[in-house]
Formats: C-alpha cells, structure tokens, sequence
C-alpha cells in the first residue's frame, strides 16, 4: 500500500487553532495483529506533525470480519484500551480512538475509547445505530449511552459511521455548546457522496467542526476510498483526504469561528423542542 501526506487545505495565522490529525488508513479484514502495527506506524507518523489529537476510523482492529468476532473481538477492550492509553502517555497527544470490535459478558459491540494526553480514558462509547445493510445488527449488540467529552478545553462528542443519518442524535450530543462532532467510519465509496453530504449538513445544523474518519481498501463486500472530512461550522470543507491511499492528513482550524457563527444564527437559542 502508497503511502500519502495530506496537503492542509486551510491554514490561518493568529487564530485559536486546534490540530487534528485523521489517520485514513487502510485495515486488513479479520488480522488484528496486522491492524495494530499499521495503527502504530501511523500513530507515530503523525505525531512528528504535533496535532491536539489524533483521530481513527471504524472497527479498526477486524475490520467487519463479523463471523469471526468470537475469536479476534478484543475482550473487554482491554488490548486497545493499553495500546492507546501507552501512545496517548508516549505522545501527550489526545486520542479519539476510532472504534474496535470488543467483547463484553458475551456479547460484541463496536466500541470507541477516547483518551487525554497523560493517557487516561476520557470517554467510551458504543455504536447506537447498527448497520443492517452490513449484517452489523446480526452480531453487534447496540450501545444505549451519549459520547460527550472535552479535550484539553475543548467541548466535543462523538459518534461511529451509521449514526450520521441520525440527526437527532448528534442534536443532542451537540446541545450542550460542542464545538467539535467526530465521527469514525468504515463508509463504502458507492455511497460517498452521502457521507460528505451529511457529514456536511451536521456541521450547519449543529454550528460546529466536524472531523470525520474514513477508511480506504477493500473488504470481501465492499471498496472504501476515505474522503475523511474536516467540516467548518458553515459547512465549508477544510481539508479532505481525496485520494484512495492510505495516509495522515492534518488540519488546523480556529475555534474562535464558532462564536460568530452561532451569534449571527442562534439556532440553539431559536429552537422550539416543545414542538418537536
Ligand atoms: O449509512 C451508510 O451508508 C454506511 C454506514 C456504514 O457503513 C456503517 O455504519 O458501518
């Protein structure tokens, strides 16, 4: 597989910058041990870039190799959870962890960790909206809980692939003054146009940054070719990893665009949820 460094599309001087670096890569189906020295690999190349945090795609660790997940679901986490928790210390970087296929009292779930830079996890959370069209909802088990968390000083939620057309949800992940939605993904590159679109229409209509992983390479059902996104609070991309090999891209954007926005717009503070 090419390797790629991704170009920043947009850079500005003098501005309250948060860095993220996406890692679009690839993810060999059904090799765990494979997936966790690619992981490593990339999560020491784009440290040398020094972002805020560091951000991965779906089901990293198996890829969907459902069938398989009584043998490679990582029990209760806990590989992932000392492999990243080791790098977010080594590295004093935060980490959005993508997600793993993880294993708890006997049952399988599409798991995120999230971890701060001295290595603590911050927030875990499980996929809410299983993927039917992948046999997902055949052999996960669905999470119930919110992923809301803040880096460093910076308020932010999360979500994995599928739960993107579920505005209501990241409504409500958003409510409490967000400034960043990310979202984790395995999103097939027949259906890409939809991801950038609604990827795009959560960033309007929550007035934040969204920063979105996907992944690129195949699987036994489907090809994958990234478009990871970084999404300003207007819904203007800021960087986009268009190419279909695996890579690092890193984005800086300013915070302080929030606040215009949502005082030019108050949506939050317009919204009628007594009618809805
Ligand atoms: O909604 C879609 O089109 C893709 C969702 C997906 O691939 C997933 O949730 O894993």
């Amino acid at each position: 597989m090419k390797e790629r460094q991704y170009e920043i599309i947009e850079s500005r001087e003098n501005m309250k910058k948060f860095k993220v670096s996406l890692l679009q890569l690839d993810i060999v189906f059904g090799d765990p041990e494979t997936n966790y020295i690619n992981v490593e690999k990339y999560i020491k190349k784009a440290v040398s870039d020094k972002p805020d945090v560091l951000v991965l795609p779906e089901m990293w660790n198996t890829g969907y190799a459902l069938d398989k997940l009584g043998d490679i679901a990582d029990k209760g986490g806990q590989r992932t959870k000392n492999f990243l928790s080791n790098l977010a210390k080594r590295f004093a970087v935060n980490i959005v962890g993508g997600s793993v296929a993880t294993e708890e009292a006997g049952k399988y779930y599409n798991t995120s960790y999230i971890f701060g830079r001295k290595g603590n996890l911050i927030s875990q959370y499980q996929k809410v909206h299983l993927f039917g069209l992948m046999n997902e909802d055949d052999f996960i088990s669905a999470g119930s809980v919110q992923n809301q968390f803040v880096l460093d000083d910076v308020k932010a939620a999360g979500v994995i692939c599928y739960d993107i057309r579920f505005p209501e949800w990241e409504r409500k992940l958003m409510s409490k003054g967000q400034q960043i939605l990310f979202v984790s993904a395995q999103w097939p590159a027949k259906r890409i146009e939809q991801w950038r679109m609604l990827l795009c229409a959560r960033a309007i209509e929550n007035q934040s940054f969204v920063v979105a992983v996907n992944r690129v390479g195949e699987a036994p059902k489907n090809s994958f070719n990234g478009h990871s996104l970084v999404i300003d609070p207007l819904g203007k991309i800021l960087a986009e990893g268009t190419t279909d090999v695996e890579g690092v891209f890193t984005c800086e954007f300013d915070l302080d665009d929030l606040t215009e926005v949502r005082g030019s717009i108050p949506v939050f503070k317009d919204r009628r949820p007594e009618l809805y």
